[in-house]
């Protein structure tokens, strides 16, 4: 599905190219978190082959916010950048809901953005974050009516609980958020039709959490160190013990590559946004 995504993708990007804009993506990278590393690289290689610029500002850790801030005034001002993103988490020294609120909502493809944030929470339209957008793609695969299903968000984050369950409920579900203090958390999970696992606790769904037959999301990705030294990515499902259930979504290669692909989407229509406005607000 990523893989689909990512060709739909290339396609708006040669229409819009067509009508003379190339989408861009800034990506910012303070300091030098390995798995940050990782995802930024990803990020801007899937960007290469999907037609989109991409722009990588690596910063120092010891970055001073302000300069920080004075880097997003200039990603917002600039007409030739579509998308803005900040790679989370940020140096401890920087507070990072000042320097996500300084993003132009328009330009803020994560989604995260509090205009975006009350937007999403109203159904109004704006920019999705992009792992609810992928797991609501994931999901549209094999739901098509979600009016009274039961629904059990495992995980209360801005990036993934909060937004997931906000989408849910726009379909009419009957959503349950949940977190790691959550009483009574496999009873509860139990009669879920749903599950989004986003606590970040590896294996933390077992078998007898599952209902037969309910769809799992799992969001997770802890990385783990195996006895001979080998990192692997483990995911919030036990998955093995999963064998009852209609669908689960694998880790690696299930969210993460959706999450992606969702984020070269958002920067398309981010681009897409401003063909309409920039052709008003231009001089006659
Ligand atoms: N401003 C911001 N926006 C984000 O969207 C954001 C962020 N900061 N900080 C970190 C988290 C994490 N995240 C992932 C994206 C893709 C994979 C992904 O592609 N994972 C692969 C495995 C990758 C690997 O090998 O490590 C997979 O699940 O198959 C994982 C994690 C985006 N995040």
């Amino acid at each position: 599905m990523a893989r689909a995504l990512l060709e739909e993708t290339r396609s708006a990007v040669a229409a819009l190219e067509a009508q003379g804009i190339t989408p861009a993506l800034a990506v910012v990278l303070v300091g030098g978190d390995p798995a940050s590393e990782v995802y930024v690289g990803r990020k801007v290689r899937e960007c290469a082959k999907a037609g989109i610029r991409s722009i990588e500002h690596r910063l120092p850790t010891e970055t001073a916010e302000c300069d920080l801030i004075a880097l997003i005034d200039t990603l917002n001002a600039d007409p030739a950048i579509h998308g803005v993103l900040i790679q989370l988490p940020l140096p401890r020294h920087i507070d990072a809901g000042r320097v996500l609120d300084r993003i132009a909502p328009g330009k803020d493809v994560d989604g995260f953005h509090p205009v975006n944030v009350g937007r999403l929470s109203t159904g109004t339209g704006g920019l999705v974050p992009c792992t609810p957008l992928g797991i609501m793609k994931l999901l549209d695969s094999v739901i098509d009516d979600y009016r009274g299903l039961d629904v059990v968000v495992i995980g209360k984050s801005n990036i993934v609980g909060k937004p997931v369950a906000m989408l849910l409920l726009e379909r009419e579900a009957t959503v349950t958020v949940t977190h790691i203090e959550t009483r009574g958390l496999p009873d509860i999970a139990r009669k879920a039709d749903i599950i989004v696992a986003a606590a970040g606790a590896p294996h933390l769904v077992r078998g007898y959490w599952v209902k037969e037959g309910a769809v799992v999301i799992d969001v997770g990705i802890t990385r783990m160190t195996d006895h001979d030294g080998a990192t692997r990515i483990v995911g919030d499902c036990a998955t093995h013990e999963l064998e009852h259930a209609r669908a689960v979504t694998p880790v690696p290669g299930g969210v993460g590559p959706m999450t992606i692909a969702c984020l070269l989407a958002n920067t398309v229509s981010a681009a897409r946004a401003t063909l309409g406005t920039s052709l008003e607000s231009e001089p006659a």
